[in-house]
């Protein structure tokens, strides 16, 4: 038995131990009851909202025989709690639909642990056979994503929930505007050398993380004032996410108004 297995087998007879104490049942099988979460755990997908903030966890009987894929060609998404699949390439007739069931924009080590340690399986998907190689090299770095330049801080720089700036989940260091607009940035050249990378079929084309990255990158484009590159990201985002999130989502219909709005507001600066 490995570490992993070893530690995951002590947390669920822990859990089951203390549904136990909580029911109180005499008659009541820790085994068993281990078991099913060990079961929960493979089979479970985390319940997101439509910018893949998780909310929860849901057990999905159909969508549980889908197998897991780091280049997937369908993305599992959710209307509220219905989950959908949809497929984001042509999926021949008789090829297998497969799903990502981690953060695809991880390296290919942060995947493979990630699919281990709660998937229990080695992915041999074409990223993953790539492990090392030039290409999967290049692919980390640019994977890095933004990180805190706070000295001795490598925390992730999120949106304030003011939406005046950016803010460290580690150390709480704020960035001012300037910064904000380097970030911008840098998303926008992060987000276009993912697109090259998507071009390539790395990422199989269309993937709901750079619909977002755009998305991102066009409300602070917006907040800048930058309301033309707005609408070249904002458009971009939504010809992603209409493919992968559908148009009839609230999530959905709020890009579609923004983008109507950032282009209203881009025609009346043209005249004016
Ligand atoms: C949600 S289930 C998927 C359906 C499962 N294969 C079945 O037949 O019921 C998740 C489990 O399937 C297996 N699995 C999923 N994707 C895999 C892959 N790409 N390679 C190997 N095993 C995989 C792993 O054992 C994982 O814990």
């Amino acid at each position: 038995m490995s570490d992993i297995d070893e530690k995951q087998m002590i947390l669920y007879a822990q859990m089951a131990n203390l549904v136990s104490l909580i029911l109180q049942w005499p008659d009541i099988n820790l085994k068993e009851i281990a078991e099913n979460f060990s079961k929960l755990a493979c089979n479970a997908h985390t319940v997101c909202d439509g910018e893949l903030r998780p909310l929860g966890t849901g057990l999905y009987p159909v969508i549980s025989i889908i197998n897991h894929s780091c280049l997937p060609n369908a993305v599992l998404v959710f209307e509220g709690r219905t989950a959908v699949v949809r497929a984001i390439q042509h999926i021949p007739i008789g090829s297998e639909v497969m799903i990502s069931y981690i953060e695809t924009a991880g390296n290919t080590m942060t995947r493979q642990k990630a699919l281990i340690e709660q998937y229990f399986f080695n992915c041999a998907c074409p990223r993953c056979v790539k492990m090392g190689q030039s290409d999967d090299v290049i692919e980390s770095a640019i994977l890095e994503g933004y990180r805190c330049k706070g000295e001795g801080c490598n925390g992730f720089m999120l949106r304030d929930s003011d939406d005046k700036g950016f803010i460290c989940q580690k150390c709480g260091l704020l960035r001012d505007k300037e910064e904000v607009r380097q970030i911008a940035n840098e998303i926008k050249t992060l987000s276009n050398k993912v697109e090259n990378l998507a071009a390539s079929g790395v990422y199989g084309g269309v993937h709901p993380l750079l619909g977002l990255q755009y998305y991102t990158c066009g409300k602070l484009e917006w907040f800048l004032g930058e309301t033309y590159d707005a609408v070249r990201s904002l458009t971009k985002a939504a010809d992603i996410l209409r493919i992968t999130h559908g148009t009839n989502t609230q999530f959905m219909k709020e890009l579609l108004f923004k983008l109507e709005e950032a282009r209203a507001e881009a025609c009346y600066k043209e005249a004016s």
